[in-house]
């Protein structure tokens, strides 16, 4: 089956297609390691500062639960802690955004490495407001998931180790793209939630284009 994104005109309002005016949608990214505290922070980032927030791995675990084959084979992918295809992840997430009706959504969890940026551009031609990135030692990560208990079949050790690796190997690189378009704000994440709250807090009330001088990330570019 052919799959395809959200189109500029499917960004429309009914109200907004009798005016002829655009309705723009501002979408900022949430990427950071596993157990770097994207879920704990965008429920406080989306309660504070109104965005909808939509959680990629959510989408997909929900999959997993309809049952379908292509949840079947998300779920065998997610065990491995690799990365599900891109054209399945995007469809996915285009029918969540889709559904609701949200000028302002926050995407945690995504893009998680060049395939994933590519298929998001090349389909809605659409980029990031900014990304945010919280930044968190390894240790600490490991030590947060291996006691998270939500019952994740990834949170054991062996996928856990593979998770990183991905991350390192995979992820690491879109930061550095988006790090080469000023577009990268990084926060300390190793620290309290409060604490690490209190940063994405300057960040997300840098008035309305969120115009913050980029962080120093030191990055090479990567050629998409
Ligand atoms: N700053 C923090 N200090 C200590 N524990 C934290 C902090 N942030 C989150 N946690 C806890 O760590 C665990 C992982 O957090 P969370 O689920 O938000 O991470 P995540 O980045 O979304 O992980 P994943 O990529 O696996 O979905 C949770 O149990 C959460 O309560
Ligand atoms: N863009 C993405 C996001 C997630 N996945 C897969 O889901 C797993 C869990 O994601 P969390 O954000 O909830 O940690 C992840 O390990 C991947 O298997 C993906 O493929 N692409
Ligand atoms: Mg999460």
């Amino acid at each position: 089956m052919p799959y395809s994104l959200l189109s500029a005109d499917e960004l429309f309002t009914e109200d907004d297609r009798g005016s002829a005016k655009q309705k723009k949608v501002k979408i900022v990214f949430v990427i950071g390691g596993p157990g770097s505290g994207k879920g704990t922070q965008c429920k406080r980032i989306a309660q504070q500062f109104g965005y909808t927030h939509l959680s990629v791995g959510e989408i997909l675990r929900q999959e997993i639960s309809s049952g379908s084959e292509t949840g079947s084979m998300i779920q065998k992918i997610m065990k491995e802690g690799k990365l599900v295809p891109s054209d399945v992840t995007v469809r996915l997430l285009q029918q969540a955004m889709q559904g609701i009706n949200s000028d302002k959504f926050l995407i945690d969890g995504f893009p998680r490495n060049e395939e994933n940026v590519k298929a998001f551009e090349d389909l809605t031609k659409m980029e990031p407001e900014f990304v945010l990135y919280l930044d968190c030692p390894q240790d600490e990560m490991e030590k947060r998931l291996l006691s998270r208990n939500e019952g994740r079949e990834d949170d054991n050790v062996e996928t856990i180790r593979k998770r990183f690796k991905v991350f390192m190997e995979s992820t690491l690189p879109t930061i550095e793209y988006y790090e080469s378009k000023g577009k990268i704000r990084k926060v300390d994440a190793g620290k309290s939630v409060d604490e690490v709250f209190e940063s994405i807090k300057v960040i997300f009330s840098q008035g309305k284009d969120n115009k913050v001088p980029p962080s120093r990330h030191k990055c090479k570019c990567l050629i998409l």
